[in-house]
């Protein structure tokens, strides 16, 4: 890669308020540059989520980017799908009631898109993961190669050794679709999962927001419109007087991996059962006396620390800027 060149990044998306943070980020970061967002069920349903995403491109001024409708079903082909209305508001953009896009997406499916992205620039395209993992392992199905021609998944998702946000075990996206989040965690493909234990540690306070209120930028002044739902969720579920930066943060992971510190191991997935959507890291600490199922496979890299204040900055940088 020449120097100073951007990378290309592709956001995978259920927008959801710390989705739009996260692309508005994203829009405002000359260290990437944004090809393409596809869309999956999570916060929203996917037609929801697609219209959303269309519609804060239109919002960004960025039309030139595509938008792939993703899968309405798990990889299972399960349509009883757990959507997260409740933390976003039922728009999944804080009630507001936006129009609708005028745009529409484009004619391939979200899998077929980054199936083709990644083969027209092997290597050198990073999918930012914000939702539930189904548009991936589609694309891994769909395509053998994927996993080696995908320069890198950042994923939001997982909670490694702390409690879940849906229960006490389970992590929103990777609960969305777990036998998905399963087969990208061990397909080979360099995977790097930026989970609650790590997003946690990032909020964005009060003080923060009336910053973001008093500030011209435009994406700061959009986001104070919707991030009340936001802060109304954390308020009542939390008793924080700030709210979670999940999706701002796996995006700058991708922007700038030295903000986290990583550790590697075999991450496989509980599929069903009480603690279906548990993730669980092999730390390699101790060789098992038999074969486990953790045995041979593929390794992924997890967060483990993060550098908040410095995450918090950025975003609040980014939003600010007009
Ligand atoms: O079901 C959810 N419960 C939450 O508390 C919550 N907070 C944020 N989110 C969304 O899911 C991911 C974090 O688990 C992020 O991508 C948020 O958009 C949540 N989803």
């Amino acid at each position: 890669m020449a120097v100073n060149e951007p990378k290309k990044i592709i956001i995978d998306t259920d927008p959801g308020i710390d989705d739009a943070m996260a692309i508005f980020v994203a829009l405002k970061s000359p260290e990437v540059e944004v090809i393409g967002l596809t869309t999956i069920y999570g916060n929203v349903y996917t037609t929801l989520a697609t219209r959303n995403a269309l519609h804060l491109l239109e919002f960004a001024g960025r039309t030139d980017i595509p938008v792939a409708e993703g899968s309405h079903v798990t990889i299972t082909q399960g349509t009883k799908l757990r959507i997260a209305d409740f933390v976003h508001g039922t728009d999944g953009l804080g009630n507001q009631n936006f129009p609708p896009p005028n745009g529409k997406p484009i004619e391939q499916s979200a899998a077929a898109f980054l199936v083709e992205q990644a083969n027209l620039y092997p290597g050198k395209v990073t999918v930012v993961a914000l939702g539930p993992l189904t548009n991936i392992a589609l694309a891994i199905k769909l395509d053998p190669a994927f996993a080696k021609n995908i320069g890198q998944i950042v994923l939001l998702g997982g909670a490694f050794a702390v409690n879940g946000n849906v229960n006490p075990a389970a992590e929103a996206n990777i609960f969305g679709d777990p036998d998905a989040a399963d087969m990208v965690f061990t397909s080979g493909a360099d995977v790097l999962a930026v989970g609650l234990n790590v997003t946690h540690q990032v909020v964005l306070t009060d003080a923060d927001r009336d910053k973001l209120t008093k500030s011209n930028g435009k994406f700061a002044q959009y986001l104070c419109k919707i991030l009340d739902v936001y802060f109304s969720y954390h308020h009542d579920a939390y008793s924080t007087k700030g709210v979670y930066l999940h999706d701002p943060t796996a995006l700058l992971a991708a922007v700038n991996p030295s903000l986290l510190t990583y550790t590697e191991g075999v991450v496989r997935v509980q599929t069903s059962g009480i603690t279906r959507g548990l993730t669980i890291l092999y730390n390699k600490q101790k060789r098992f006396g038999e074969v486990t199922e953790w045995c041979d496979k593929p390794t992924a890299k997890v967060a483990v620390t993060v550098d908040a204040p410095t995450v918090v900055n950025l975003v609040m940088e980014r939003l600010m800027d007009s």
